[in-house]
């Protein structure tokens, strides 16, 4: 079954089309990436999802049913986790959970359980009466979802919910949102953090100048890219730069060097390991292992926008 059903899905401010036509499915049980550079129309396309933008033409289903026409069971079903925090600093852990629970319809006894149920979820079981402003980046992060989880959505959508937050948490994040997906919620999890993707997302679209642009599985994402490739070398030891001397050599995309570690995008159609290799050398640098391997996700990013996920 489709969760979401997105059909030539425009929005203009003024002249200017941000989300132009774009057309999406997510099925039952996917986690499902949806990547953009800056700009790309990611957010004003969650926001047409989550009713807060009036769509400029096209239509929007959640579990077969028109989000228009049927506002209430869209709420019911859908949880948005924001990339800015919503959350109210003067309120209490539990009341903050609480709020939202009742926008999303739920009551009474029901409402408590799943609130306590929620936090308990996301690790802060013991901070329900805790107020937001004691709490370290991550663990607002983790109130930001149990806010939007708390009613057991059919369908949870993720906008970047691992910014500027230690990495402690972003593991939690990450494990809650396997074991979410596990227990039944359809995600869609947007990150300018490619490893994240790559480690989470079953299926992935990436969008650009407001359309998808590619979509697939990360294995038929890459093999798409059928004229790049990803060189990886190691270096014995690095006295940092080496990399900078690759540059000029023909078929060279992009060269980024991480300690001893130098990492080439070139063209697939040119043989220049041993040119590579050749001018390592003769800068002295000695090698510890080379591997020629396929595109990243990140090279293929590259490849279909021109442009870097994290720009
Ligand atoms: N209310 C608005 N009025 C005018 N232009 C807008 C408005 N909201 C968004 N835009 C423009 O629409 C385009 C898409 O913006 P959007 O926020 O959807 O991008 P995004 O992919 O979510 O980017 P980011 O990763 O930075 O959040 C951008 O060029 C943005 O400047």
């Amino acid at each position: 079954m489709n969760v979401l059903d997105i059909r030539g899905l425009t929005k203009k401010f003024g002249d200017f089309l941000a989300v132009d036509n774009l057309s999406l499915t997510v099925r039952e049980g996917e986690i499902f990436g949806f990547l953009g550079a800056n700009g790309a129309g990611k957010s004003t396309t969650i926001n047409m999802i989550s009713s807060l933008l009036r769509p400029s033409g096209g239509e929007i289903r959640i579990l077969d049913k028109d989000i228009m026409k049927e506002s209430r069971f869209a709420k019911l079903n859908l949880g948005i986790v924001p990339q800015d925090l919503a959350i109210y600093e003067d309120m209490t852990a539990y009341e903050n959970v609480s709020f939202f629970a009742g926008l999303y319809g739920l009551r009474g006894t029901v409402l408590k359980e799943r609130v306590l149920e929620a936090l308990e979820f996301v690790g802060l079981g013991d901070k329900a009466k805790a107020f937001p402003k004691t709490f370290s980046g991550g663990m607002k992060r983790r109130l930001n979802i149990a806010c939007a989880i708390a009613h057991k959505p059919k369908l949870i959508i993720m906008d970047e919910p691992t910014v500027g937050i230690d990495p402690q948490s972003r593991n939690y994040i990450l494990s809650s949102v396997r074991q979410l997906n596990e227990t039944g919620s359809t995600i869609i999890y947007t990150s300018h953090y490619m490893e994240e993707v790559e480690e989470l997302c079953s299926r992935i679209a990436i969008v650009d100048h407001g359309k998808i642009i590619a979509e697939g599985t990360k294995e038929q994402l890459k093999a798409s890219i059928t004229d790049r490739k990803d060189i990886r070398l190691e270096l014995k030891s690095s006295g940092g730069g080496e990399g900078e001397h690759l540059k000029d050599i023909p078929g060279i995309r992009t060269v980024q060097q991480d300690g001893q570690v130098i990492v080439i995008q070139s063209d697939a159609a040119v043989d220049n390991l041993n040119r590579i290799l050749k001018k390592l050398m003769d800068e002295g640098a000695e090698i510890r292992s080379v591997e020629e391997r396929e595109p990243s996700l990140e090279t293929v990013f590259l490849t279909l926008t021109g442009r870097s996920l994290r720009d």
